[in-house]
């Protein structure tokens, strides 16, 4: 089934003594509908920006890209940028007023969501009373509660403590694996990316094109201490740096 198609898209960003950013250059990617795929690169690569490209936060220069299903995208930040004036439940509601899905359905909907994200209790909680991996909870429910065939998630992770780290991505693999969605995942952290992914895409320094792919088939649950996670790290490492 087509997932996400990437085709020869290219981003140049103007910069101000002129010259501009080449970013990306006639760079093709897919994603076959219902994959987990993490992108790994260099710092200043074009991760963000391709998730930006893909979300159309951003214009392509040259190429396009296309979506599974209806298009529906859910997008998780680094940071939850949650709305700090509305309680949890209004967040997503907030979301919601921006799909086609009934009023009506709004309650039982954000209900289901924030059950799945364990934050039942705290659905009239302002954000600030959360903390950060609450709040990355609620950025993934919002993201989920518009019913996504698409998530793009831009390194969600990296500001939590680990422990809470390691929860989430446990509750996201279990969310995956519930709902049919492909997920787009942008990390700077190669077990992450082991732990998590169907397949992982290394990208090169700017202007970014795709090194390689590396199918993960170890079965899940994997550990970032695995010694099979070990192995693939070396592999995707040495060509990360080459
Ligand atoms: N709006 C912009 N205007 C000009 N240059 C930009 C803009 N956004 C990004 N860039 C530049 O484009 C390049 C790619 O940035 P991008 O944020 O996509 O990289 P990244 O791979 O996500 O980086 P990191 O891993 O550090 O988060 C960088 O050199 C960055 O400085």
């Amino acid at each position: 089934m087509p997932g996400i198609e990437i085709v020869d898209v290219s981003k140049k960003y103007s910069t101000g003594g002129g010259g501009g950013v080449q970013v990306l250059d006639g760079l093709s990617l897919s994603v076959v509908e219902g994959e987990f795929r993490t992108i790994v690169g260099p710092s200043g690569c074009g991760k963000t920006t391709l998730l930006h490209l893909i979300a159309g936060l951003e214009s392509t220069d040259k190429g396009y890209v296309t979506l599974p299903g209806d298009g529906q995208l859910g997008f998780v930040f680094q940071e939850p940028r949650l709305l700090e004036w509305q309680t949890v439940g209004e967040n997503l509601k907030f979301a919601l007023d921006g799909t086609e899905i009934p009023k009506s359905n709004y309650d039982s909907r954000i209900t289901e969501v924030i059950e799945t994200v364990g934050l039942s209790d705290f659905r009239d909680e302002y954000p600030r009373t959360l903390s950060g991996g609450m709040q990355q909870r609620v950025a993934l429910a919002r993201a989920l509660c518009i019913e996504p065939d698409v998530l793009l998630m831009d390194e969600p992770f990296a500001s939590l403590d680990e422990i809470t780290a390691k929860d989430l991505r446990h509750d996201l693999l279990e969310l995956w694996q519930e709902n049919s969605i492909t997920i787009l995942f942008v990390t700077h952290d190669i077990r992450e990316a082991i732990v998590l992914s169907d397949t992982i895409s290394i990208l090169s320094r700017k202007p970014a094109d795709i090194i390689a792919s590396v199918d993960i088939t170890s079965p899940r649950p994997r550990e970032l201490t695995d010694d099979v996670t070990a192995d693939y790290y070396q592999r995707i490492f040495s060509k990360l740096n080459r």
